[in-house]
């Protein structure tokens, strides 16, 4: 299978007024294409470090970083973000919102095309009706189906999650893990997924990657079976708990390396 995302032996360490601050240290990693990637590890290891390299903002200092076999040199339009907090724009309605990245990715599209394309989403992820209001007029878990309807309206090479669902109550949050099943269902897209939700991670992944405390490499693997057709019950059933301890254990396992670093 052909990867989309490929971290070669990256390494990378930020200037500060003490010195290096070393965060990345030789990390590998492979997305397949069409594959749902989480990643956990200890605060402050370096998770975001790692999607902003991914999304072309940052070059590291050693290794290279991929997407479908060309070397990453500089920003990609062709990235689809959404992070904890939505960011949508108070002056654009939800649908103008989602439409935004076509403006910039493919401005010769017709408006009535754009339109369509973000309507179509927004149904997908129970949005209908919607299109109209301003973001404050939504409530959390709306505006973050929007925002996540805004990252993949220009199908991105990569949807990049940066805990898009930390800042939401747990059954708003179980409800937008459902709609990604749906949505990946509909559009398959590879996703990077940055979690500190270990139940999240193996609801929603078809692998898992524990990061080591910082400066972080890739410490602990784990393929999960079942993809977009698992259900909410998956997550309590022998397999599930026994899957949750072994991850849970190696994040404590990163955490005393991460101490012992710090
Ligand atoms: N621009 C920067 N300059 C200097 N240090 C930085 C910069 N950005 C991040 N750091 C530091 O690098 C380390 C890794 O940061 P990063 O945000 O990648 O971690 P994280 O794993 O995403 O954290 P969290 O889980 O808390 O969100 C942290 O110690 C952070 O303080």
């Amino acid at each position: 299978m052909q990867n989309t995302v490929e971290i070669r032996h990256v390494t990378h360490a930020y200037k500060t007024p003490a010195g290096p601050l070393p965060v990345l240290n030789d990390l590998s990693l492979a997305i397949p294409t069409g594959a749902f990637c989480a990643v956990v590890g200890p605060s402050g290891c370096g998770k975001s470090t790692l999607t902003r390299l991914i999304a072309g903002l940052m070059k590291p200092d050693r290794g290279e970083v991929f997407l479908h076999g060309e070397p990453v040199r500089g920003p990609r339009s062709t990235v689809g973000m959404a992070f904890q907090n939505p960011v949508l724009l108070e002056w654009r309605s939800i649908l103008d919102n989602v439409i935004l990245p076509l403006e910039i990715v493919a401005p010769r599209m017709a408006r009535r095309d754009r339109e369509a394309r973000a309507r179509e989403l927004l149904a997908l992820v129970g949005l209908e009706g919607f299109e109209a209001k301003r973001p404050s007029e939504l409530s959390g878990g709306m505006r973050q189906r929007a925002s996540l309807c805004r990252a993949i309206v220009h199908k991105p090479e990569v949807l990049i999650l940066d805990e898009p669902f930390g800042a939401l109550d747990a059954f708003t949050r179980e409800d937008l893990w459902q709609t990604m099943h749906a949505l990946r269902r509909e559009e398959p897209f590879t996703t990077l997924l940055i979690t500190h939700d270990l139940r999240e991670s193996i609801f929603l992944a078809d692998e898992v990657i524990v990061l080591s405390g910082r400066p972080a490499t890739a410490q602990y693997r784990m393929d999960v079976p079942g993809g977009t057709g698992r259900t909410l019950d998956d997550l309590y059933t022998p397999e599930a708990a026994d899957r949750l301890n072994l991850l849970r254990h190696q994040i404590q396992i990163a955490q005393g390396r991460h101490e012992a670093a710090a």
